[in-house]
């Protein structure tokens, strides 16, 4: 579930567009959802248009996640080059910094290597990486689709992203997720991207807000659902404030997922 405290939604939860309203909607979902979700998603520019109050907002709701066990995933979507990336790799996968969490989403579109320092320090911190690879978001087949079925942009992420968790000494699935957008559609099949290998967690956004279905999950993930963690903010978060109203907006969520698979 995405915590995604658009000024908007602060709006509607009858709120502030303020820092303090931030700590209210963000804890209030920790507090309603935590344990009904895989994991939560807080989207880091909705915390970082706060500045430093904002992002030490962030830094608390992800020291509290950790206590409660709840598994987050930082929405950061970072990428650098190599040297300044090794610093956004502390920043988000380091043992020293208050921001390091479970995950974090990164860019690859600086080249997939420019990532290498934060992909071994995740491998070597027991944490985990998203590496977008074909995005949500239309405008995204512009970059991401070029070289078609053959030599696809996305394609090479992906195999990218296979290569780094074959070599990697976990067991199970590798350190080195991607990000594929639950309205993709046909793309996978277009582009000629395999998954049914991929030894890796999927994250999915998409679902709810931007129009893509439950069914849809299923076509395009068929066979690899266990690795796919869907992403739901609006579509659930707008059911707030009240805590009641939200843990059943995910609740609803989950079991429409599930039995989509019957
Ligand atoms: O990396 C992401 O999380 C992400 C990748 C992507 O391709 N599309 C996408 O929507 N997201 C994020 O997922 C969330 C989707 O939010 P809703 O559309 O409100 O469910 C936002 O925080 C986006 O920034």
């Amino acid at each position: 579930m995405g915590v995604d405290p658009h000024p908007g939604l602060l709006a509607q939860w009858g709120l502030e567009d303020t820092a303090a309203s931030l700590e209210y909607f963000a804890f209030t979902v920790l507090d309603a959802c935590g344990d009904v979700s895989a994991a939560l998603k807080p989207q880091v520019a909705l915390f970082e248009r706060h500045g430093s109050a904002g992002l030490a907002v962030l830094e608390k709701f992800q020291a509290k996640a950790a206590q409660q066990d709840v598994l987050v995933v930082a929405d950061a979507k970072r990428g650098d080059i190599g040297s300044t990336m090794a610093a956004y790799a502390d920043a988000w996968l380091g043992e020293a910094s208050p921001l390091a969490t479970d995950s974090v989403t990164l860019s690859p579109y600086l080249g997939f290597e420019s990532l290498r320092p934060a992909l071994d320090l995740a491998s070597k911190n027991q944490r985990g990486t998203f590496v977008l690879a074909l995005t949500s978001n239309p405008e995204g087949r512009s970059v991401q689709h070029i070289g078609g079925p053959e030599k696809s942009v996305a394609g090479s992420i992906v195999q990218a992203a296979q290569r780094e968790n074959e070599s990697s000494a976990w067991q199970n699935m590798g350190p080195c997720g991607l990000v594929i957008g639950a309205t993709v559609g046909q793309a996978l099949s277009k582009l000629n991207i395999d998954l049914s290998t991929f030894n890796g967690p999927i994250l999915s956004p998409g679902y709810g807000a931007q129009g893509a279905s439950a069914e849809d999950l299923y076509r395009i993930f068929e066979g690899i659902e266990r690795q796919v963690l869907v992403n739901s903010s609006r579509g659930v978060l707008s059911a707030g404030p009240h805590r009641s109203s939200l843990r059943d907006a995910a609740q609803r969520a989950a079991e429409e997922l599930d039995s989509a698979s019957r």
